[in-house]
């Protein structure tokens, strides 16, 4: 080994004069791939073993500017990457970091020397650095596929257009691809070197902007596999009876039966048992204490037709996750992992599955945290400079940084386009009318009834809606309202889950007046109720919509006596049946004199004289709503909406000859 690495150090000398001396060096440093390819998992210290053996360069390895590199075992196609910060690659589902060892001299003669990147990679390829970009994205994010199956295609550098513009050009592509990097390295002779494969001149067709490359990017992300036969689970459910975290609204039964509905809410994913446990340190490592652990564990393991856990807490550690994978045999998940699943099966529209993709990552980030922390824990090999996880953790920020940056600006651009359409309503005075609550509380169904739209499809089930959208709708007063169907609240859901959402909340926050409709036939309204008003609050919405906020006790069809909710004098509580249709006309009369407030409207009729340019002053300033010819036929009673000031300006305008009928 030591005559290895004293070879590896005087490569290049090695390989102009004395190659018999360096294949030999090769085909040992090969086999020696060939070892770790067979015995390597997926564990740190693995991973650790494999940057300390696989440090040399040979046939087939990446070699970069930054003088790091990696050895790729043999296989047809190889890649050789030139550019920066190639410094980890994925091989057969493993992850490398690349060695620092390499020196810069070394690299610099491979890089400019045709001769030797024929002598060393004659089947090689030269990319891009752009491609680079895509190969760590491939890394980080291709969890099946290895890093040389990964495609070429993508590029993270928002700011490469001549890149994309190569790949909407892909017969001109090797030409454009060649100048582009002489431009760069003038000393890079490429011409004979650059071969492409059919398949990535496929790859390279595809239009991409930010907001594909987003989705893309969602598409990739953490996905939970579902076995072919479905998965078989246990729901485990966390009961705080003592303490600051007890919940006091509800109780660990009805908790129980929401994490069984969530689990049951993904396709093919089936609770076969169920298990409430009290503990007093949700907190704790186990989550419950020693004692109730290792019950639970015996349980668990004593289930033989179990495939899965749903332990339902807001978020595991990926440690937490790892002891009780190991502790149980199955796999694990927490309550994030689900309903993110869930929000990925129903998010319809791109800006839905961009604020997804945005949601996951502060997951991500937490989970690579701890990855370093391990492979911290367990470097020690030669050669590694900075921790074994140094680089690996740098990489993947840097490229979740970059896809968040991503998904951010496109956010913003849909943003843009949601404001002007916002501008539009707001230059029309359509008030808007905005519909929240728990999810499968009736909202989607309430505003089907409300505004007759036949393509509305209410689902039984939670978090259909994820995609927030405005429907027109008729007051009494025949004035339009538009109503705003938004996403469901649930409860221990991660804060940022909820802040991922902000773009489309936003119209919330914009909108007139507010419904929060409750399904009262629930066991556990009370404690959704309670819900709902605290993520409501965190959004900061303005104190005069918080205010006016009407409440719809729902699916009051389902009660034992229909009066069994009291409705309050103020008319700030309704009794509502959105499927049957019960008190919506009184819910619409109090949203209709509730918009009036908000929006400093009045509706009145106004006696004016039959000649004049009252009307014609009416129909410029407010929304005329009929006009009558009174008895002596010297006048007309005009209904009109009027904002207050409009009003009293108009009032102003005709003293004398006009007066409220
Ligand atoms: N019996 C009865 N069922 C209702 C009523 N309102 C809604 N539902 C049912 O409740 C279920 C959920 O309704 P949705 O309108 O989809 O609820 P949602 O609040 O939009 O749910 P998410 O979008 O998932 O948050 C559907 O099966 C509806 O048919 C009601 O007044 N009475
Ligand atoms: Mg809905």
């Amino acid at each position: 080994m030591k005559l290895y690495n004293f070879a590896l150090y005087h490569e290049t000398l090695l390989r102009s004069h004395c190659p018999s001396l360096m294949m030999m060096m090769t085909a040992w440093k090969r086999c020696c791939s060939k070892v770790l390819q067979s015995v390597i998992g997926s564990t740190g210290q693995q991973r650790t073993a494999a940057n300390m053996c696989m440090s040399s360069p040979g046939p087939g390895d990446i070699l970069n500017s930054d003088r790091r590199q990696v050895s790729i075992p043999e296989k047809r196609n190889h890649t050789t990457v030139i550019g920066r910060n190639a410094n980890v690659c994925r091989i057969h589902g493993v992850v490398f970091r690349l060695n620092y060892g390499t020196r810069k001299s070394q690299v610099d003669a491979m890089s400019r020397t045709k001769q030797n990147w024929r002598s060393i990679a004659p089947c090689q390829r030269l990319i891009s650095s752009q491609e680079i970009f895509q190969q760590r994205r491939g890394y980080l994010n291709c969890r099946q596929s290895s890093f040389l199956d990964s495609p070429l295609t993508r590029c993270f550098h928002s700011s490469s257009k001549r890149y994309r513009k190569d790949r909407k050009q892909p017969k001109e592509r090797a030409e454009v691809t060649e100048s582009t990097e002489e431009d760069r390295n003038p000393d890079i002779d490429l011409d004979s070197d650059v071969t492409y494969s059919e398949d990535e001149d496929e790859e390279y067709d595809s239009e991409l902007d930010e907001e594909d490359l987003a989705e893309e990017l969602y598409e990739e992300q953490v996905t939970l596999v579902t076995p072919k036969g479905g998965h078989k689970v246990v729901v485990v459910q966390p009961n705080v009876k003592w303490g600051a975290k007890k919940q006091h609204l509800t109780t660990g039964e009805l908790m129980l039966a929401e994490s069984v509905a969530l689990v049951e809410t993904l396709p093919h994913w089936k609770v076969v048992h169920t298990v409430l446990m009290s503990t007093k340190t949700p907190d704790k490592k186990t989550v419950f204490g020693k004692g109730n652990f290792q019950a639970l564990t015996e349980k668990i393991k004593a289930m033989k037709d179990v495939t899965a856990v749903f332990l339902s807490v807001e978020a595991l550690t990926g440690r937490q996750q790892k002891q009780m994978e190991e502790a149980w045999g199955v796999s694990v998940f927490d309550r994030y992992t689900v309903v993110l699943q869930i929000f990925k099966d129903h998010a319809r529209t791109k800006e839905a599955r961009m604020q997804i993709a945005l949601a996951e990552i502060p997951y991500l980030k937490m989970r690579i945290s701890e990855e370093v922390a391990n492979l911290d824990q367990q470097r020690g090999g030669v050669r590694t400079r900075g921790g074994g996880g140094e680089t690996f953790r740098e990489l993947r920020k840097r490229v979740l940084k970059q896809k968040e940056t991503a998904i951010k600006k496109a956010l913003v651009r849909l943003k843009k386009k949601r404001d002007l359409l916002r501008s539009g309503r707001t230059k029309k005075e359509i008030p808007v009318v905005s519909v929240v609550g728990y999810t499968n509380s009736g909202k989607t169904t309430l505003i089907k009834a409300l505004t007759g739209e036949e393509r509305i499809q209410p689902q039984d089930q939670l978090f259909a809606t994820l995609d927030v959208t405005a429907h027109a709708g008729q007051l009494p007063s025949k004035m339009t309202a538009l109503y705003v169907d938004t996403v469901g609240f649930l409860s221990q859901l991660p804060h940022h889950l909820i802040a991922s959402f902000n773009a489309t909340l936003e119209d919330v926050r914009l909108s007139d007046l507010i419904v929060h409709i409750r399904d009262v036939s629930h066991p556990d309204t009370v404690n959704q109720k309670h819900n709902v008003l605290q993520v409501l609050s965190n959004l900061k919405l303005p104190q005069h919509l918080l205010d006016n906020m009407i409440e719809a006790n729902n699916k009051i069809d389902l009660l034992d006596g229909e009066s069994s909710v009291p409705e309050e004098d103020d008319s700030t509580v309704i009794n509502i049946s959105a499927l049957k249709g019960t008190g919506l006309d009184r819910l619409r009369d109090v949203v209709e004199e509730r918009l009036f407030e908000a929006t400093d409207t009045v509706k009145t009729t106004l006696r004016i004289p039959m000649a004049g340019q009252q009307l014609s002053q009416l129909y410029k300033t407010a929304t005329v709503q009929g006009v009558q010819v009174t008895e002596d036929a010297e006048h007309l009673d005009v209904d009109v909406i009027v904002g207050k000031a409009a009003f009293a300006k108009f009032m102003h305008a005709f003293k004398g000859k006009v007066r409220q009928a």
